[in-house]
């Protein structure tokens, strides 16, 4: 049977966005014959060879100031050598992204789009979230899937005064969960067509 390797590598300062990774790893790993990794980063200590290994890296981290957290920013930079100078270990790999923040905005499409270049300077293939956005009618709700609105990869919202194990929301981990299933449907794809 053929196997893929959907890894999630993220951080989080203060463990919302870890419940978010937590759930995007968990749909990646209800996908038949996918192997499912999760690694917190946190610079440029980070699982290389295992990465290196993977047929889709999906990348998360809080947004803070606009942008991916400097922690999971240091891992991307470190990328330069471990990755790119090292021979474009990454490229036609798939990629995709997720993140969190305390704003309903707050600036999180900075983030994706970030990643979003992040990965295609690595070469990588870029998978989107692949939902409609939710709540936008009158017969919409918080509740709803994708309920942030956002296209290119998940987004969750963590009241800044809630602790992780009351944020985000059940529907953004849905969210989440979904994406993470849809690049392991995705990799499986990918893989069988290689072969
Ligand atoms: C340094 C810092 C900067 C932040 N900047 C933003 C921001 O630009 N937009 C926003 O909506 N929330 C911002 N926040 C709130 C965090 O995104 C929010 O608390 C998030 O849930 C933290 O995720 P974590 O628990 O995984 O670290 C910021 C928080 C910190 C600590």
């Amino acid at each position: 049977m053929t196997k893929a390797i959907v890894a999630v590598v993220y951080h989080s300062g203060y463990g919302h966005t870890k419940r978010q990774a937590e759930a995007v790893h968990y749909g990646a790993s209800q996908v038949a014959g996918v192997s499912a990794e999760i690694y917190a980063v946190d610079g440029a200590d980070a699982p290389w060879a295992e990465l290196e290994k993977a047929d889709a890296i999906i990348f998360g981290a809080p947004t803070y100031m606009g942008g991916p957290s400097a922690q999971f920013k240091a891992f991307q930079d470190a990328t330069s050598h471990t990755v790119f100078a090292a021979g474009g270990k990454w490229k036609d790999k798939l990629a995709a992204g997720f993140t969190n923040s305390a704003s309903r905005s707050g600036d999180k499409l900075a983030t994706l789009q970030q990643f979003f270049i992040f990965a295609a300077q690595h070469g990588m293939h870029w998978v989107n979230l692949g939902l409609p956005p939710g709540n936008n009618s009158s017969k919409g709700s918080e509740a709803d899937l994708n309920r942030l609105g956002f296209f290119i990869g998940a987004a969750a919202q963590s009241n800044a005064d809630q602790s992780a194990e009351l944020a985000p929301s059940e529907s953004d981990l849905k969210t989440a969960e979904h994406l993470g299933a849809r690049v392991a449907n995705t990799a499986l794809q990918f893989v069988r067509g290689r072969e």
